[in-house]
């Protein structure tokens, strides 16, 4: 059954949120209980997703920025405070912080490895930015 609401998107047309290994191994009000959960998780995922994307699409222009100018891929500083600003928000937000900080490292990691393809495509790996 696809989706109607605002989130809804032809890609996700095959998505069945209902979709569970516990179907007829729980009662029915507990797994509907389950599924209204499912319903937010579903939301929130949706929006990570385009959340990301829209962090992937500033971190290209500033790939191709580097790139440009010859800037090394990685700024180290900049991680540092990023992630011990990170760390206070997770605090704040009773989240965990040591999984914030490695939620973050793992996403510039990638942000990274973009930046060394783009610099490789444009410069051949061949300035600063490929060190
Ligand atoms: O801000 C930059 O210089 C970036 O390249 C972006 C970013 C990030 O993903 O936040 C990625 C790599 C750098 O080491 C620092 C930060």
């Amino acid at each position: 059954m696809s989706q109607t609401g605002p989130m809804s998107n032809s890609s996700d047309d095959e998505f069945d949120p209902r979709a569970s290994s516990l179907s007829g191994k729980v009662a029915d009000d507990v797994m509907a209980e389950l599924l209204a959960m499912r319903s937010s998780i579903d939301n929130i995922d949706a929006t990570l997703v385009y959340l990301l994307a829209e962090r992937f699409k500033a971190t290209q222009r500033v790939g191709h920025l580097k790139a440009e100018h010859n800037l090394p891929p990685a700024d180290p500083g900049r991680e540092v405070a990023q992630i011990a600003r990170l760390r206070r928000l997770a605090e704040d937000a009773h989240l965990d912080p040591a999984f914030a900080e490695k939620f973050l490292n793992f996403i510039i990691r990638e942000v990274i490895r973009h930046h060394q393809a783009i610099s490789q495509t444009r410069n051949g790996g061949t300035d600063a930015a490929a060190s």
